[in-house]
């Protein structure tokens, strides 16, 4: 409950705007000065030697309006500069000023002229704003400012806030040390270290609360906010070294982000998880059923690349987390690669450089071929299946697939109805089925003697597809002439050493799981990823979820959104439609999706409601997770 009478001081600088207004003005006069930029470095580090305490405000005050050099003229410009530099959360929270506009107080140390026009649009009149005033010559330049003002003065607003004699609990709001201090002379109750524009170590060690935004604010003293739930609050881990691109994209929608750069085993992850709303993997960390037990705050999983069996996606499903990947993002990555090491097997082109490394000079045509008018054998026409067939052919090659599926000939490729069909044909087959765990030793011993005398393998689909030590033998007798292996059965969950029975073997290109390790598929995987968890996240869409009924929401204009997953048993959506019925609510759209063992269904509300009726949609027998977004 709100305490009855409580008082909220902002500080208006870095606080209510995302930027000090004295360095944008500065920015405005010095415009066209050849030695801009070394005044306004000047400035800014008076300013924040003045903030932090470490010079007298009055002496960081003088020394900046004399290097400012402003006129009256200036600050119609400046005021409209600054009202495009809101904070975004004072922004999206206007109607919170609206509501307690009456307990709102600004205490700045910057100046009348421009800070109450500003706040004026938050219904915080004049006479609640506490701060300098200019002093103008004749001709309208800003001389000085008035020092009689206590706030002109060290330590003005623990003055100041003392002459206002407010009664009730005083929460302080605001960036800076001098912020702070008023709380450190017992004259507020509280002080909230605002860091959303800015983080300021002498705030925040001494804060009794750190909010990164309004929300958060808001969301602590129970106030009416625009988000029902801080994105600050909800926790993203991402582990493998996804590229940095995820980070910056989360964290700038503000969630609180945590990047690791390797993968963690499953003893570790099971405390690691606790708390974590999202967790962020690639291909190595195996999300089990006992990692899903012990998390207890999980709402989805990001797997930042093509396959997902690492992960227990129905043991997910049934606790209602959301699985999303990327299926497109790697896939020509994956297939320039291949194309690459076609060329490079067929031409023996590895035993020749390594000859040059260790000092050997060995010109040859043996076992050296072009790829024009060679057969390629591709096993799994899918996404990556699929495009290298396309370059493939433009290179010459003529192609051959097989696919469990009914898959579609691009080009010229010519469909092979069954493995040993298409093993006995290829000069090169190339491996690009997926990860379903029914495919391990999909190629053994008895495929490869499948295969023709001389041929080469690509395995750059999983390690379990191949048997190793066949394969290994198949190369030593010279059954095989050539391969290409970028996974393998066990990998390393860190960079580091590794062995396998394939080193030392002549034309064989070992690559650690590099397949779809580019800048660009990078790049591109964390952007999609990211994007399908925050429109999870923010308005509960799971369209391509790997292991979800998928669901296209509209945006939710104006409304309250119950996101409700529920075993999918006989007689739970009428229970739900009996609650919302029972609470009188106004529903404006219902969404549902269902697979046979979850449903998922999505209520918008008018937002005015009986809050309780979210009590009693948790306690409705067989529900999974309830969640309220607005
Ligand atoms: N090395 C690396 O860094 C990368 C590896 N991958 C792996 O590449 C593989 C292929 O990826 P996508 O083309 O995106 O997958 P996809 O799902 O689009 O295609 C796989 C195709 O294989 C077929 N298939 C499955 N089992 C089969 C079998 N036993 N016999 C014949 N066909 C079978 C499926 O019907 C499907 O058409 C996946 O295992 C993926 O994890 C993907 C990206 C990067
Ligand atoms: O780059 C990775 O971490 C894994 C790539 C991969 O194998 C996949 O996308 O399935």
């Amino acid at each position: 409950m709100v305490e009855e009478g409580r008082k909220y001081v902002f500080d208006f600088d870095s606080t209510l705007t995302r930027v000090e207004a004295l360095d944008v003005l500065a920015e405005m006069t010095l415009r066209n000065k050849a030695n801009k930029d070394e005044v306004l470095k000047e400035i800014q580090d008076i300013t924040n030697l003045g903030i932090d305490g470490d010079i007298s405000f009055t002496e960081s005050l003088e020394r900046r309006i004399k290097l400012l050099n402003a006129h009256k003229d200036d600050l119609e410009g400046l005021v409209s500069e600054l009202k495009q530099k809101i904070s975004k959360s004072i922004e999206e929270n206007k109607e919170f000023f609206q509501e307690y506009a009456d307990d709102i107080y600004v205490i700045s140390c910057g100046f009348k002229e421009f800070i109450d026009p500003i706040v004026a649009a938050y219904d915080i009149p004049s006479e609640r704003v506490y701060a300098n005033t200019f002093k103008f010559d004749e001709d309208g330049n800003i001389v000085g400012f008035d020092e009689t003002n206590v706030l002109s003065s060290h330590n003005g607003k623990i003055e100041c806030l003392k002459t206002l004699n407010l009664d009730g609990e005083v929460q302080v709001i605001g960036d800076g040390y001098s912020d702070y201090v008023m709380r450190e002379a017992g004259i507020a109750d509280k002080f909230f270290a605002y860091t959303e524009n800015v983080h300021r170590e002498k705030a925040t060690e001494n804060a009794d609360f750190i909010t990164p935004n309004l929300n958060e604010f808001l969301f602590v003293n129970d106030l009416p906010r625009k988000v029902s739930y801080p994105k600050n609050r909800i926790k993203i881990l991402l582990l493998e070294n996804v590229h940095p691109d995820a980070f910056e994209n989360l964290s700038e929608d503000g969630f609180s982000v945590e990047l690791v750069k390797h993968s963690i085993p499953e003893e570790e992850l099971v405390e690691r998880i606790k708390g974590v709303h999202v967790l962020g993997i690639r291909s190595k960390t195996q999300v089990t059923e006992k990692v899903l037990e012990a998390a207890d705050k999980l709402l989805a999983v990001g797997a930042f690349c093509i396959g997902t069996t690492q992960i227990a996606l129905e043991a997910a499903k049934k606790k209602g987390v959301v699985v999303f990947n990327a299926p497109y993002s790697n896939t020509r990555s994956v297939v320039e690669l291949a194309i690459g090491q076609i060329i490079m097997l067929k031409r023996s082109i590895f035993a020749r450089s390594s000859e040059i490394h260790r000092g050997q000079w060995f010109k040859t045509a043996l076992n050296s071929q072009e790829v024009r008018g060679k057969n390629l054998g591709i096993v799994g026409y899918g996404n990556i299946g699929k495009q290298l067939s396309v370059l493939a052919e433009a290179i010459g090659m003529r192609v051959y697939y097989y696919d469990v599926a009914d898959q579609l000939a691009l080009g010229n490729a010519i469909k092979c109805s069954s493995l040993e069909d298409l093993l006995s044909v290829s000069d090169v087959v190339t491996l690009h089925i997926d990860d379903n765990k029914a495919n391990k030793n999909f190629i053994g011993e008895r495929e490869i003697n499948q295969m023709r005398d001389g041929a080469i393998l690509i395995n750059l689909a999983r390690g379990f597809v191949v048997d190793i030590p066949a394969l290994a033998n198949a190369l030593k007798s010279g059954k095989l002439g050539g391969a290409a292996v970028d996974v393998y059965p066990e990998e390393p969950r860190a960079n580091g050493e590794f062995t396998t029975e394939l080193q030392g073997l002549e034309n064989v290109i070992l690559t650690p799981h590099i397949g779809g390790s580019t800048e660009e598929a990078q790049r591109d995987i964390a952007d999609f990823v990211p994007n399908k968890i925050m429109d999870y996240i923010n308005s509960g869409n799971t369209v391509d979820a790997v292991n979800f009924p998928n669901i296209r929401l509209p945006k939710q204009n104006k409304a309250h959104r119950f996101l409700h997953i529920h075993k999918n048993v006989p007689g739970v959506m009428a229970k739900i439609n009996e609650v919302l019925a029972k609470y009188e609510m106004n529903i404006t759209g219902q969404y549902l999706s269902t697979d046979p063992e979850v449903g998922y269904v999505i209520s918008d509300l008018d937002k005015e409601y009986n809050k309780e009726v979210i009590k009693a949609l948790k306690s409705v027998e067989h529900t999974i997770k309830f969640r309220v977004l607005y």
